[in-house]
C-alpha cells in the first residue's frame, strides 16, 4: 500500500508452511521507481534457501496427499484463492503500483484478470476425466489419464509481477503439482501477499513455496536441481537460454515465455483514428515494458506521413507521472539500470541513421526528476536490418517502417527472431485474415491490440519461447499424459518356445 497508508513489514519467504528469513540473514531494499524511495525490505534468499524450498515441495509431492486429492477439492481451493484475491484486490493493486510504477488503473485491471485466472483454472480442475482409446487389441481396455508433472519451479519477471505468477500458480495447483515460486527480486510485494492469501485459503504445507532472491542464485538452483520436474520461466531471452542449459541435467520439462519484437501492421484502408489511437496504446502501455508491446509499426506507404504526424502529436501529449495520480497515463521505467538500457537503444537507433521524430530523452518536469522516466519516443525512416528494429528494447520506443504490398508487410513482420504477438489493421477482412494466417506468432490480433484472457492460450513461436500458458493448453502443460492398457484375458504369448 502507499507509504502514507502504513509501512510494509519485512517481506519473508514461505517455505514448508512457515514464513522465514534467509539463512544468510541478507536483505534487499525494494524501491519505488517513481521516486526511488525504499518501500519495503525483503529477505534475500540464496541457493540454500532454494534447496530447502525444493526439498519441501518434493516431500509434499512424494509423501503428501495433494497430488491424490480429488480434483474437485483442488478446484475449490483454487477458487478460494480467487475469492480472496477479489476481497483484497484494492490492496494488491496499490502494492503493484508502488512496486512497478504502473498506473493504479492498470494494476486494478491486472488484479481483476488475476482473479479470473484462478477462477478459470479452478473450474477446469475436475473437468478432465481422461479419455478412453479405441484399442486395436482384442479383449483389452486402453485409456489416457492426466497426472501432475510433479515439483515445478516457477520464475517470473518484474513487469507484470503478480499476473505472470498467477498464470503459473493457478494451473499448477489445480492439476496437483507442488511449486517453488521465485518472483523478480525487484518486485516481490504482490507475490508475497498472494502467498499469505494461499496460506489463508488452506494450501497444505509444502505444496506452495516462495523463495525471494536473485536469479543467479535462487533461480539457478531452481533450474538446476534434480529434484525438480519442470521449470516454467517468464523473462528475457538470454536468461531463458541459461535456464534451458541448467535444466538439461535431469532433462526437466521446460516452458519458456520470452521476449518479443511485435509488429503492428496498418493497411491504408484501416480506420485511421482507431489505428492511430491503438498504435499508441500498443507501444506505450506500461511505458512499453510489455512482452507483446507493438514496438514495430509497419504502415502502408500511402498513409505514412499522415499517420506519423498524428502519432507524434499524440505521443507528445502522453501524461507521465505518479501511478497513483488519476491524471497519469504512463508511469516510469522500472529501474535506473533498465532506463540506461533503453537509452542505449535510442543512441543505437540514432547511430544507425533512424530519424528521431519525437522524444528520445528524459522529461524535464521537476516532479518527475526522481523517477526513471523517459519520453515516448518515435523513430521514422527505419529499416529491417537495424538493431533498434530487431532487438527488444522494452521501453517507450516505437520504430516505423513502410510497406507497399501485403506480402511485403508480412515478410517484414516475420523478419525477426521473435514470434510472440502482432496485429493487422484493415477494413478488408479477407486481406487481414490472409496476413494473420501468414504471421509466425503465438497471438495475432485483427483490428485490435493487446487482448489476452484466461480462456485463450498465450506463448511464442520461434525464439519467443515454447510451451503455452492459459487456456486448456496451459492447464495441460502441468500434466503428464499416461496411457493405461489392461489386458482383460491374460494368457501366455508363447513367443519363446524353448
Ligand atoms: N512472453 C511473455 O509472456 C512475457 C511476459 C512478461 C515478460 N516477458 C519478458 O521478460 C523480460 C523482462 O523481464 P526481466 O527483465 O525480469 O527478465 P529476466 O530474464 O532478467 O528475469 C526474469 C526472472 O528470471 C530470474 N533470473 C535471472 N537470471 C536467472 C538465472 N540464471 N536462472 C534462473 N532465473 C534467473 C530473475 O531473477 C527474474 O525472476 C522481457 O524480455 C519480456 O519480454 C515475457
Ligand atoms: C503477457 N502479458 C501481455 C500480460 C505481459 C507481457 O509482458
Amino acid at each position: 500500500m502507499p507509504k502514507e497508508e502504513g509501512s510494509l513489514t519485512l517481506q519473508k519467504m514461505f517455505i514448508d508452511g512457515e514464513w522465514i528469513n534467509a539463512q544468510s540473514g541478507e536483505t534487499r531494499e525494494i524501491i519505488n521507481p517513481f521516486n526511488q524511495e525504499v518501500i519495503a525490505t525483503a529477505v534475500e534468499g540464496d541457493r540454500n534457501d532454494a534447496k530447502k524450498a525444493i526439498e519441501a515441495a518434493r516431500r509434499a509431492f512424494d509423501e503428501g496427499s495433494w497430488a491424490q486429492t480429488p480434483a474437485s477439492e483442488r478446484g475449490e481451493l483454487v477458487q478460494k484463492i480467487a475469492d480472496l484475491i477479489r476481497r483484497d484486490q484494492e490492496e494488491l493493486a496499490k502494492l503493484e503500483t508502488l512496486d512497478t510504477g504502473k498506473t493504479i488503473e492498470e494494476s486494478r485491471a491486472d488484479m481483476a484478470d488475476i482473479a479470473n485466472v484462478f477462477q478459470y483454472f479452478a473450474g477446469l480442475a475436475d473437468k478432465d476425466a481422461g479419455e478412453v482409446i479405441a484399442s486395436p487389441i482384442l479383449d483389452s481396455e486402453s485409456r489416457v489419464v492426466r497426472e501432475p508433472v510433479g515439483v515445478c519451479s516457477q520464475i517470473t519477471p518484474w513487469n507484470y509481477p503478480l499476473l505472470q505468477a498467477a498464470w503459473k500458480i493457478a494451473p499448477a495447483l489445480a492439476t496437483g503439482n507442488t511449486i517453488i515460486m521465485k518472483p523478480s527480486e525487484i518486485t516481490p510485494l504482490t507475490t508475497v501477499k498472494v502467498f499469505e492469501l494461499m496460506e489463508e485459503a488452506g494450501v497444505p504445507k509444502g505444496v506452495a513455496n516462495l523463495v525471494l532472491g536473485a536469479g543467479s542464485t535462487v533461480g539457478a538452483e531452481m533450474s538446476e536441481s534434480h529434484l525438480v520436474d519442470l521449470v516454467s520461466f517468464t523473462g528475457g531471452i538470454e536468461t531463458g537460454k541459461k535456464i534451458m542449459q541448467a535444466a538439461s541435467g535431469n532433462v526437466k520439462k521446460i516452458a519458456l515465455e520470452l521476449g518479443g519484437k511485435n509488429p503492428n501492421i496498418v493497411f491504408a484502408d484501416a480506420d485511421f483514428e482507431t489505428a492511430v489511437d491503438q498504435a499508441l496504446n500498443a507501444v506505450y502501455f506500461h511505458a512499453g515494458q510489455v512482452c507483446s508491446a507493438g514496438s514495430r509499426l509497419l504502415v502502408e506507404e500511402s498513409i505514412h506521413d499522415k499517420f506519423v504526424e498524428a502519432l507524434v502529436e499524440r505521443a507528445k501529449r502522453i501524461r507521465l507521472g505518479n501511478g497513483f495520480d488519476d491524471a497519469t497515463e504512463s508511469g516510469p521505467l522500472i529501474s535506473a539500470e533498465h532506463r540506461d538500457k533503453v537509452e542505449s537503444y535510442i543512441k543505437i537507433g540514432q547511430d544507425e541513421g533512424a530519424t528521431l521524430a519525437v522524444g528520445g530523452k528524459r522529461p524535464e518536469a521537476s516532479e518527475l526528476k526522481d523517477g526513471f522516466f523517459l519520453e515516448p519516443t518515435i523513430f521514422t525512416g527505419c529499416t529491417s536490418d537495424m538493431r533498434v528494429v530487431q532487438e527488444e528494447v522494452f521501453g517507450p520506443v516505437l520504430t516505423v517502417e513502410t510497406f507497399k504490398t501485403a506480402d511485403e508487410a508480412v515478410q517484414k513482420a516475420n523478419d525477426t527472431i521473435y514470434g510472440l504477438a502482432g496485429a493487422v489493421w484493415s477494413n478488408d477482412i479477407s486481406k487481414a485474415e490472409d496476413a494473420a494466417a501468414k504471421l509466425r506468432m503465438g497471438t495475432v490480433w485483427i483490428n485490435d491490440f493487446h487482448p489476452y484472457f484466461a480462456q485463450a492460450p498465450w506463448g511464442g513461436f520461434k525464439q519467443s519461447g515454447f510451451g503455452r500458458e492459459l487456456g486448456k493448453i496451459g492447464f495441460e502443460e502441468y500434466t503428464e499424459a499416461k496411457h493405461i492398457f489392461r489386458n482383460k484375458k491374460p494368457a501366455p504369448v508363447n513367443w519363446f518356445n524353448s
